[in-house]
């Protein structure tokens, strides 16, 4: 299992700090990040697998500097982003999430295999040869996650994953996360995604100010937003 480790971390945008001294060790199963809005979340989260790395302190997983093994750290950390439309990059659905293993060099029918193994387990056998364009906000955000783990990171980084869904997809998705083996860290303003979670983690004008099982940290949260 992935263990993350945040030191010291700070994140300057210009003049505006967005992450002010972050430390946390993060090898729980299910990891949950709330707080209000530009409160470092989304932030903090492109720390996580080298997407943005930090102008102080220091991110490593399992032992790997983001800062210097970017790469490394990005095949055991995958990352989903709110939009899926920022991740789909290719015209035909095979073609996106094919686009995942491009770097591992597999033989054209081992990668054709996996490419529709990842496509039936979430249901977009049939739009396999479709204009990746043409889906559905709920399958679009599925296909992006089918890009992610065709490439079978350890843990993955979902930033508002039904924020921009419907409820009937936002349930969906949310079903589909939560029959995930990998290690998952959400950042979400969706409570309800959190049930069951082991930890949840509350970001405030770039600090940590709760960090616990979810229910107290959800009360926490809550007490403070009124
Ligand atoms: N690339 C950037 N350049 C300048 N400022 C940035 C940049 N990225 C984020 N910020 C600022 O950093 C702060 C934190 O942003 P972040 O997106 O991490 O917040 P968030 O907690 O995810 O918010 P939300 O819930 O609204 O998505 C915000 O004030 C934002 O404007």
């Amino acid at each position: 299992m992935t263990t993350i480790e945040v030191r010291d971390v700070h994140q300057q945008f210009e003049t505006f700090e967005a992450l002010k001294g972050i430390d946390l060790t993060l090898n729980e199963k299910r990891i949950g990040i709330v707080g209000s809005n530009g409160s470092g979340k989304s932030t903090f989260a492109r720390l996580l697998n080298g997407l943005l790395v930090p102008t102080r302190g220091e991110v490593l997983v399992d032992g790997l500097d983001t800062a210097k093994n970017g790469k490394a750290v990005r095949r055991k950390v995958g990352f989903v982003f709110q939009n899926p439309d920022n991740q789909i990059v290719f015209p035909i659905v095979e073609e996106d999430v094919a686009f995942g293993l491009k770097g591992l060099k597999l033989p054209a029918a081992q990668r054709d295999a996996l490419v529709e193994e990842v496509l039936d387990r979430y249901g977009l056998g049939a739009f396999r040869y479709h204009p990746s364009h043409a889906l559905s906000g709920g399958q679009k955000q599925l296909l992006a996650l089918a890009g992610v783990l065709v490439t079978r990171p350890d843990c993955i980084v979902f930033d508002e994953p039904t924020t921009l869904l419907d409820l009937r997809n936002a349930r969906k998705v949310s079903r589909v996360i939560s029959e995930l083996e990998e290690t998952v860290i959400i950042v979400t303003h969706d409570l309800k995604l959190l049930e069951n979670f082991e930890r949840v983690i509350v970001f405030d004008q770039g600090k940590v100010i709760a960090d616990d099982e979810p229910s107290r940290a959800l009360s926490h949260y809550v007490e403070r937003m009124q």
